[in-house]
């Protein structure tokens, strides 16, 4: 259900789907996001659903609630997205808002999650950029600690690959080695090697640039190339929602297990 949706040009596994919702479900979710739930970062905005992660990466067992359910986390069953994780669905959500000129940061999601992100574009397409990691990069440095947590998943947009004392490449966030466009209303879902073995991240500026068939890997797949012909994407606000399975599940009481950050 998902082998043509593939990015055939990255290594497994990226799968791109243009206008997985419609404009009205599109809406319909924008207007249902709590605006009381937000953290707010430097150059971001975050919420978590059902909850944040404690330090220890545990879910405290709770529902999503119905409007990240319904349509797209039901959607996501007709595709086969999440048939090979170990609860067989999504439980956790984040949702990030970026306005133009925002981005996040060169990371991976870790070890907290099964290895597969499904995420939702909402309002405004943005470029992803990819990276290759590095042996020398440390787990802290790169690694979105408790999955979730505000602290850890704070940045300030692409990298400043500066200094070469933590051990960082010079050379490894400074080019993408591929890049993907992400339409408002698609799905994005990375999985396997993509997952473990790429740093992905959003460049914080308020146009992307050099946009073609040879530097965009998912184009052929895109649901309106015409509208980025002239190479360039002009970001507005964007939501994302990034559906994930938390390994760790607990139904244990939230002061048993140190939760209470919200
Ligand atoms: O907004 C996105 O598409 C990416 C978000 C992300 O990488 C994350 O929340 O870990
Ligand atoms: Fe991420």
């Amino acid at each position: 259900m998902l082998a043509p949706h593939q990015v055939a040009s990255l290594p497994p596994s990226f799968y791109y789907i243009p206008n997985f919702i419609t404009a009205e479900e599109e809406t319909a979710i924008l207007e249902k996001i709590p605006p009381n739930r937000w953290h707010t970062l430097h150059h971001r905005r975050l919420q978590a659903h059902p909850s944040t992660l404690s330090t220890t990466s545990t879910l405290l067992a709770a529902p999503l609630p119905p409007w990240l359910l319904n349509p797209v986390a039901k959607r996501f069953e007709e595709y086969g997205v999440f048939s090979e994780t170990p609860h067989q669905a999504p439980n956790h959500v984040l949702v990030n808002e970026y306005r133009a000129g925002e981005g996040i940061m060169p990371h991976e999601d870790g070890g907290a999650y099964a290895e597969v992100v499904a995420t939702v574009s909402l309002g405004a397409a943005t470029v992803l950029d990819l990276y290759k990691k590095r042996e020398t990069r440390t787990r802290e440095e790169t690694q979105l600690g408790a999955g979730d947590t505000p602290s850890t998943h704070d940045d300030d947009g692409p990298a400043a690959p500066s200094n070469s004392d933590t051990g960082r490449d010079r050379d490894d966030t400074s080019t993408p080695f591929a890049r993907i466009l992400q339409e408002p209303r698609s799905l994005l879902i990375t999985t396997g090697s993509a997952y473990t073995e790429l740093l992905h991240g959003i460049a914080s500026v308020e146009t992307d640039t050099d946009l073609n068939e040879e530097t965009i890997a998912n184009w052929s797949l895109l649901g309106e190339p015409v509208r980025f012909m002239n190479g360039t994407n002009e970001r507005g606000t964007r939501i994302s929602l990034t559906y994930r399975d938390v390994l760790k599940v607990s139904k244990v009481g939230t002061r048993i297990l140190g939760l209470g950050r919200r």
